[in-house]
């Protein structure tokens, strides 16, 4: 039975998206921290790992994208993208909140609430927000930042439903495997790699301008610091497409000639359905056409 390790315990976002990736017959295994999920499928114990990788508010999960960019290569096969509202978790015997949990993006994203609503509480960071939740019940913090299926699996009073303070808030989940056979293009994909641009004047508008020069649109950017290299940075570069189209082959190949350690971390099937933009002249049927023409011209067959 295939398995399928995810950022637990039981009854956080990640399982949801889990189950929304997942095919009948996996098996899913909650698992403490996004580096012990990429760790289970690299050491082989599982197929699939499902983490958590951006969310509209409070922006890029580091410990995924640093996760991503060391150790045995993964890519994505599959994404999903789920709506972000809370719950807020106490025990019966609780009266003044002075204390409330969760996981840091959770509490950045109801800062506002918990201001206004538990003005005496102190916020404290936890692995995930399930885990708050079984912090709470533990005795040792009065409330937890949840998931709304959090409830289901540890019995604690709800003090608060649908709290955000972004409506429309959403984190966008991977489901990550050793490299292998990659999802066919469907027209709405997004492609994702890392890259460490050069220390020099232009060295990252370089990378773009191969991009856009092709017309290819991004859908992420992010820096992450090189550990042990103060001032150093990789770049997270998302965009529109797939590296099975003409056009998207051609602008990695043009990456990896300026820049060697291009980390290639897959090609999926947007979760939002959302098709590729596609510039006049800039189609795999123009590259196409203009490749069968140099080959022509080469050939001595036209000019
Ligand atoms: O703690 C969880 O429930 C998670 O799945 C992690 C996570 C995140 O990393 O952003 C997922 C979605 C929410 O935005 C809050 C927390």
């Amino acid at each position: 039975m295939p398995r399928i390790a995810y950022f637990g315990p039981q009854g956080t976002f990640t399982e949801q998206a889990a189950r929304v990736l997942a095919a009948a017959e996996d098996e899913l295994l909650p698992v403490e921290t996004i580096g012990a999920a990429l760790s289970a499928v690299r050491d082989g114990e599982c197929d699939a790992a499902c983490v958590p990788v951006e969310n509209s508010v409070e922006g890029p999960v580091s410990a995924t994208l640093d996760g991503l960019a060391e150790r045995a290569p993964l890519v994505a096969t599959a994404e999903a993208l789920l709506p972000v509202h809370f719950s807020v978790l106490t025990r019966e015997d609780v009266g003044t909140v002075r204390t409330v949990a969760s996981h840091p993006h959770a509490l950045a994203q109801v800062r506002e609430w918990i201001e206004r609503n538990l003005p005496e509480a102190r916020t404290v960071v936890s692995s995930s927000t399930a885990a708050a939740a079984v912090a709470v019940q533990r005795g040792e913090y009065d409330a937890a930042v949840t998931a709304p299926v959090a409830v289901e699996h540890y019995p604690l009073r709800v003090l608060a439903t649908e709290v955000a303070d972004v409506a429309d808030a959403r984190t966008r989940f991977l489901l990550l495997r050793p490299p292998g056979r990659l999802p066919e293009p469907t027209g709405a994909d997004r492609t994702s790699i890392v890259a460490a641009a050069a220390n020099r004047t232009g060295a990252l508008a370089e990378l773009l301008a191969e991009l856009a020069t092709r017309g290819i649109n991004l859908t992420r950017l992010d820096a992450r610091p090189i550990k042990g290299n103060f001032g150093l940075y990789r770049f997270f570069i998302d965009f529109e497409g797939h590296v099975a189209e003409t056009r998207i082959g051609d602008a990695l190949a043009a990456l990896r000639r300026r820049c060697n350690n291009v980390r290639f971390l897959g090609s999926h099937p947007r979760a939002d359905g959302v098709e590729a933009t596609i510039d006049p002249g800039a189609a795999n049927q123009d590259f196409d056409e203009a490749f069968d023409w140099v080959a022509a011209v080469r050939a001595g067959s036209s000019a």
